[in-house]
C-alpha cells in the first residue's frame, strides 16, 4: 500500500487510536470522508457513525484499496457499539500450522470470517502494505495492535465491523489522556480506580487496554452470556430463522457470549424448551420470534418444580423476528432485529412485574403469567377472528377493530377491580413518581454500575412467597375491590389490560405502562360512545393519547375479575386465544429478567402528554 498516511504490520492495515471517556477516537488515517451516518442511540441522541466500506466489508460503495481500514480523522466509535476487543499478538499465538488466525465464534455466515482470510493471505505471503516483505513499520505501534469489533450501520441494520488499532493514549484518573509510552495506570484505572502504576512490557499494556476497553464497554452489564436462542421457524410468516441468522447471529457471534440454539418443532415447544431446559448451561434466552414464544418460555419456567431458581438465573428475552415484536419495542426500543442483537448484549437485566391468569379450565393445574396484555371485546375478536386474513398483515388486526366498532358490538360483562390508581390526573403523578425511581437509579453521575447493579440484585433473589398468589378465583370476590358501573359494563366495547406501553409497532396502547410499578394498565371504552368520538380515540392509538379522552376508562390496577356475559367469543393472553370463562388476574410484581435499554420501557411521552 503506497499510501503514506497508512500503517501497517504483519499485512495488517491499522489506525492509531485514543482511548476516551465516551469511546475510541481514531486519528487520521487516510482521506476524509463524509460517509457519516446518524444513528440515534439508547438515549435518544445522536451520534455520529461511519457508514460504507472502510473495511472491505460494506458494499454500499465501491472501496478504494489504498484506504481499506482506514477511518477519517476523529471518528468516534462510541463504548455502547463495541463488542469485542482482543490484543492481535494474542489472536497471533492462536495460528494454526498454516500461519491463519484462529476463527472467531462466529458462524459461517459471519462476515468476519472473510477479513480473517483477506489478513492471513497477506501473512501468507509474507508481505506487508508496501509489498517489500519487510515488518519495518511503526514496529514499536505493531506490538500492542487491538482488534476491535464494533457495530455500524448498513442500509436500515447495523453489521459488525473490525478494525485493527493501535492505541495511543489512555485515560488517567479524571479522564485526562497520557502517553502510551508512560506506564498505564493499574486495569481499574477508568476514572476512579486506583492510582499505583505498572511498568508493562508492550504486550502487558496492550491487555490492560483491552481490559480496560472492555470495562467501559460493558458497565454494569454481563459480558459472557450463555445465550439459549430459540429460533420460530414459522415465526414472521415464515421469516424468523432467516432473520436471525443474517440480522442478529452476527452481531452475537462477534461477542464473548456463547450462543446455543433451539428450533421450535411444534406449537407450544417452547414451553416444554423451557420446562426441560438445564438450568446450569444458561443465563439467557433469547425468542427469535414474535410475542408468543417468550410468553411461552416464561410459562414454561413458570411450571418448573425449580420456578425460583429459574427466574433468579434466567433472563428472558426477545429478538423481534415474528409480526407481533412488543416486548422488543417496548424493551429494546426498537423492531429491528439487528438493534434488538445489540441491546441484547449491551442492555441491563431489571426485573419486570407478571400478571397471573386464572380460568376453570387450567387454575387448579397452573394458572398462567402474562408478560404482555389480555384483552376481551373487540380487540380480542379482531385480532383473533382476522386470522384468515393474515395476508394482510397489521393492517388486518386495524381493519377488524374498524368493522367491529362501526357494527356497534358490544361485549357485556361484570368487571370487578382492585386499583392501585384510578384518577387520570393521580396516574400521571404516579407515572411520574415511578418512571424518576429508575432514571435515578440508572443515573450514571449520582450511580456507579456497580452500585446500580447491586441495587437491582437486591431485590433479585425471589423466594416462592414471589409466586403466592393473594386471591383464589374460588373465593368471592373481596370487598375491598370495586365493581364497575353495570350500565358500562353491560355496553362494554374494549376491555384491554397491559403491562407495556406498545402493543404492536405504531400501537401505544399503554404509554403509562412501567417494568414495575406494581401495577398494571387497563383501559375500557363504552359501545354506546358516538362514532364521531370513537374514531378519532382509535387514530390516536399510535400516539398514545386515547387515553387522555374523557370517553376512555383508564386506570392502574393490582387485580380484576372479569365474568363474561356473552354466549360465543374469547380472550386473549399475549396474543394467545383463552377460553370464555371468569377470568381473574392479578400483579406478581418484580417476576421475570429481562433486558431493557438503561433499565427502562422506551420513552412513551406519556409524562408530556397532557
Ligand atoms: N414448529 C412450529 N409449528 C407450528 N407452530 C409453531 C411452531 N413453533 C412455534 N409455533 C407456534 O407459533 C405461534 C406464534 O409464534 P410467534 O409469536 O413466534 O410468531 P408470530 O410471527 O408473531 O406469529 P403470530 O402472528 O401468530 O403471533 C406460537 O403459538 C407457537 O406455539
Amino acid at each position: 500500500m503506497n499510501n503514506s498516511n497508512s500503517l501497517s504490520y504483519s499485512g495488517k492495515s491499522y489506525s492509531r487510536a485514543l482511548l476516551t471517556k465516551e469511546g475510541i477516537v481514531v486519528k487520521t488515517q487516510g482521506p476524509v470522508t463524509d460517509a457519516y451516518d446518524q444513528v440515534g442511540n439508547s438515549n435518544g441522541s445522536t451520534v455520529s457513525f461511519l457508514s460504507g466500506c472502510f473495511t472491505c466489508l460494506n458494499t454500499d460503495y465501491e472501496c478504494d484499496p489504498s484506504t481499506v481500514g482506514l477511518l477519517p480523522n476523529n471518528t468516534l466509535i462510541p463504548f455502547r457499539r463495541i463488542l469485542n476487543a482482543k490484543s492481535v499478538d494474542s489472536l497471533e499465538q492462536s495460528r494454526d500450522g498454516y500461519g491463519r488466525l484462529a476463527q472467531s465464534s462466529a458462524g459461517p455466515s459471519d462476515p468476519n470470517a472473510v477479513r480473517h482470510d483477506n489478513v492471513n493471505r497477506m501473512d501468507k505471503k509474507g508481505l506487508d502494505d508496501d509489498g517489500n516483505g519487510d515488518e519495518d513499520e511503526d514496529e514499536e505501534s505493531a506490538n500492542s495492535l487491538i482488534e476491535l469489533t464494533f457495530v455500524v450501520p448498513q442500509g436500515n441494520d447495523i453489521v459488525p465491523q473490525k478494525l485493527y488499532l493501535s492505541i495511543e493514549h489512555v485515560p488517567t484518573v479524571g479522564g485526562s489522556l497520557m502517553n502510551k509510552n508512560q506506564p498505564i495506570k493499574d486495569s481499574n484505572a477508568d476514572g476512579g480506580g486506583s492510582s499505583s502504576t505498572m511498568t508493562t512490557s508492550s504486550q502487558e499494556d496492550t491487555e490492560n487496554i483491552v481490559e480496560l476497553i472492555f470495562q467501559r464497554s460493558f458497565e454494569g452489564i454481563k459480558r459472557h452470556k450463555s445465550i439459549l436462542v430459540v429460533i420460530n421457524p414459522y415465526g414472521g410468516k415464515g421469516k424468523a430463522r432467516t432473520l436471525y441468522e443474517t440480522k442478529c447471529h452476527p452481531i452475537l457471534a462477534s461477542t464473548e457470549c456463547k450462543i446455543d440454539i433451539a428450533y421450535t418443532k411444534y406449537a407450544r415447544h417452547a414451553m416444554d424448551i423451557a420446562r426441560d431446559l438445564d438450568l446450569e448451561k444458561y443465563d439467557t434466552i433469547a425468542c427469535a420470534s414474535g410475542d408468543g414464544i417468550p410468553y411461552e418460555i416464561i410459562n414454561g419456567l413458570y411450571q418448573r418444580p425449580d420456578r425460583v431458581a429459574a427466574f433468579n438465573k434466567l433472563t428472558v428475552t426477545q429478538l423481534p423476528c415474528g409480526s407481533g415484536n412488543a416486548m422488543s419495542i417496548s424493551c429494546h426500543w426498537t423492531n429491528n432485529p439487528s438493534y434488538a442483537a445489540l441491546c441484547l448484549v449491551k442492555s441491563t437485566e431489571a426485573r419486570i412485574d407478571m400478571m397471573c391468569c386464572s380460568q376453570e379450565s387450567y387454575a387448579n393445574e397452573f394458572p398462567r403469567l402474562s408478560f404482555l396484555s389480555q384483552t376481551y371485546g373487540v380487540i380480542a375478536e379482531s385480532d383473533i377472528n382476522t386470522e384468515f386474513i393474515r395476508w394482510m398483515g397489521p393492517s388486518r388486526f386495524e381493519l377488524g377493530v374498524a368493522v367491529t366498532v362501526l357494527q356497534g358490538r358490544k361485549y357485556p360483562c361484570d368487571l370487578y377491580v382492585k386499583y392501585a390508581v384510578k384518577d387520570k390526573k393521580d396516574i400521571h403523578i404516579h407515572y411520574i413518581e415511578q418512571k424518576n425511581k429508575t432514571t435515578l437509579l440508572f443515573d450514571r453521575e449520582t450511580t456507579t454500575p456497580e452500585e446500580c447493579t447491586a441495587q437491582l440484585a437486591s431485590d433479585n433473589d425471589l423466594t416462592e412467597d414471589d409466586f403466592k398468589l393473594k386471591y383464589s378465583l374460588n373465593n368471592d370476590v373481596p370487598e375491598d375491590w370495586e365493581r364497575l358501573n353495570p350500565d358500562i359494563a353491560n355496553n362494554l366495547q374494549i376491555f384491554y389490560t397491559g403491562k407495556m406501553p406498545y402493543m404492536a409497532a405504531d400501537t401505544k396502547f399503554f404509554p403509562a405502562a412501567l417494568p414495575s410499578d406494581g401495577s398494571f394498565d387497563m383501559v375500557i371504552t363504552d359501545s354506546r360512545t358516538p362514532l364521531t368520538k370513537i374514531t378519532p380515540i382509535l387514530l390516536s392509538l399510535d400516539k398514545g393519547t386515547h387515553i387522555l379522552e374523557p370517553e376512555v376508562i383508564h386506570a392502574k390496577v393490582l387485580a380484576y375479575r372479569l365474568v363474561p356475559k356473552i354466549e360465543e367469543g374469547l380472550f386473549s393472553v399475549d396474543g394467545e386465544k383463552f377460553p370464555l370463562e371468569t377470568m381473574q388476574v392479578e400483579i406478581l410484581p418484580r417476576l421475570v429478567k429481562t433486558l431493557l435499554v438503561n433499565g427502562s420501557y422506551i420513552d412513551s411521552e406519556f409524562d408530556t402528554m397532557i
